[in-house]
């Protein structure tokens, strides 16, 4: 620990770390390390390794580049990056923003905002880069294998495509392998563990970028006046990979390039695959010409995870973590962060690490602490709508009846119900809620909320009813 927080100190512009401060450092250093492994070790240590981490800003962290050159490489290359792992690291961070950090002793400013007068990143791009003509492609992370993915349902059968490619490229009707589906859900992962394997396999050369580094490397190449290698370094290997097409849009001449390049692999009989949050069809603004060719072999789609994949993949990481998670916080955790892997995993992640810290046990409690802000951000905001739908259909009276002025019991209890449930399950205030229901007085509401939670003390069916609907409307 020392040695880390002797490393955190060296990298925060203020030299007094408050708590606040020291957070964000342990945030900065797992997302350092994070991009170290994406990135490798050379690339990291070229353009990473110079950012210093600013101030944090309502939900805007400041990150600070010695020069402007760095700054605008950054931003182009890993901004969009540094934002998704801020975001899925520190759910009080929304925006990432790059600055030049000014030398000390001029009386400008510690730092110099610049937003206003970008300049198109690419237009300041580096003249020699000299890394696309000796690295073009982006290293593979050897945590993403096959045997490191955890199937089920939603994503078999892109797996079993990507395993299929991985021991027979370039086989007819698998090529190109068109990977789509929402953010976080294992495309890439899918796509370095085709790219390892085929590596261990030995004889095969493989690239791995994504389409913005193709973009800018593509760029550079133009600038540097080496398209000419740039071409020849691509259509010079076995298995092209590239990932997150949806970047190319609206990039006409990247995506020329991509189509011109795409052309002559598989013409020559090499594997393409790519990954993309659409399928090609649903890819509008792509060339009309590429995303028919992109459709021609196999399309596999991951479908958003289910509950039982959640609690898969948790077990998975858990288990490889070493630490002990109970069975309850991970059906916790798989119920309550269904957005994507990334996030699930990103939450399991600081369990473990507070864990490993603290030498504390995994419980349901500590996992509520530490992962508060997670949890607030993912908490599902139900409607008074909703919850007089539900309600409605499930002693199956009329929606309309919620704002009656029917009296009858068995109407006017399951309203008293919706009341309830309003005010548990909302930040309505009383007033508001007897708006929704029919332009109820307050203290109607106020009544309905006691009398339910009288009842559901002296009648136990009633109080599952209740408990039942409360559990559906919190998803
Ligand atoms: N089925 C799975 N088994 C194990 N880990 C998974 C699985 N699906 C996703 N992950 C993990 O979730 C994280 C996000 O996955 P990945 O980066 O592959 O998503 P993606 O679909 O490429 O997202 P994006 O659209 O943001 O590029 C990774 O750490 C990956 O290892």
């Amino acid at each position: 620990m020392a040695d880390s927080a002797s490393h955190f100190g060296a990298d925060i512009a203020a030299s007094d770390m408050s708590p606040a401060d020291a957070g964000l450092a342990v945030h900065w250093s797992r997302i350092r390390d994070r991009l170290k492994l994406e990135v490798g070790e050379v690339e990291y240590a070229t353009w990473l390794k110079q950012i210093v981490l600013g101030p944090l800003e309502e939900d805007e962290i400041t990150l600070l580049l010695p020069t402007r050159f760095l700054r605008d490489w950054v931003r182009g290359q890993y901004g969009d990056r540094l934002q998704q792992l801020w975001m899925v690291e520190c759910a009080a961070v929304r925006r990432v923003e790059l600055q030049v950090q000014r030398q000390p002793g001029g009386a400008s400013p510690v730092v110099e905002s610049s937003r206003a007068e970008e300049p198109a990143v690419v237009a300041e791009a580096p003249a020699p880069a000299p890394e696309v003509r000796s690295d073009l492609a982006a290293p593979l992370d050897p945590r993403f294998t096959f045997d490191s993915f955890v199937v089920g349902k939603p994503n078999e059968f892109a797996y079993a495509c990507a395993r299929r490619v991985a021991e027979k490229p370039s086989s007819p009707g698998f090529n190109p392998l068109f990977l789509y589906g929402g953010v976080g859900l294992g495309k890439t992962h899918l796509m370095h563990a085709i790219g390892s394997e085929l590596l261990r396999g030995g004889r095969v050369s493989v690239a791995y970028m994504s389409a913005e580094k193709f973009m800018y490397r593509f760029i550079a190449a133009i600038r540097s006046q080496s398209t000419m290698e740039f071409k020849e370094h691509l259509r010079s290997v076995d298995v092209l990979m590239i990932d997150d097409l949806q970047f190319l849009i609206g990039k006409d001449n990247t995506q020329e390039e991509f189509f011109h390049t795409f052309n002559a692999l598989v013409d020559a009989g090499r594997q393409i695959v790519v990954s993309a949050d659409k399928s090609p069809s649903d890819l509008s603004g792509l060339e009309d010409r590429l995303r028919t060719r992109l459709g021609c072999g196999m399309v596999a789609d991951i479908h958003a995870t289910t509950f039982e994949l959640r609690i898969s993949i948790l077990e998975a990481k858990a288990q490889a973590s070493g630490v002990a998670v109970p069975t309850k916080v991970m059906e916790f955790l798989a119920h309550k962060i269904t957005s994507n892997v990334r996030e699930l995993e990103g939450a399991l992640n600081r369990l473990i690490a507070h864990a490993n810290l603290f030498g504390r046990p995994v419980t349901l409690e500590s996992t509520q602490e530490v992962l508060h802000d997670i949890l607030k951000a993912h908490d599902r905001r139900v409607t008074i709508e909703e919850i007089q739908r539900k309600v409605a259909e499930h002693w199956n009276i009329r929606l309309t009846d919620m704002s009656s002025a029917r009296r009858a019991r068995a109407v006017a209890r399951p309203r008293q119900v919706a009341m309830y449930l309003a005010k548990q399950l909302t930040s309505r205030s009383l007033p508001e809620i007897g708006r929704k229901f029919g332009n109820r007085d307050h203290t109607t509401v106020m009544h309905a909320v006691s009398r339910v939670a009288e009842l559901m003390t002296t009648d136990a069916a009633f109080a599952e009813d209740v408990e039942l609907l409360r559990r559906m409307l919190e998803g």
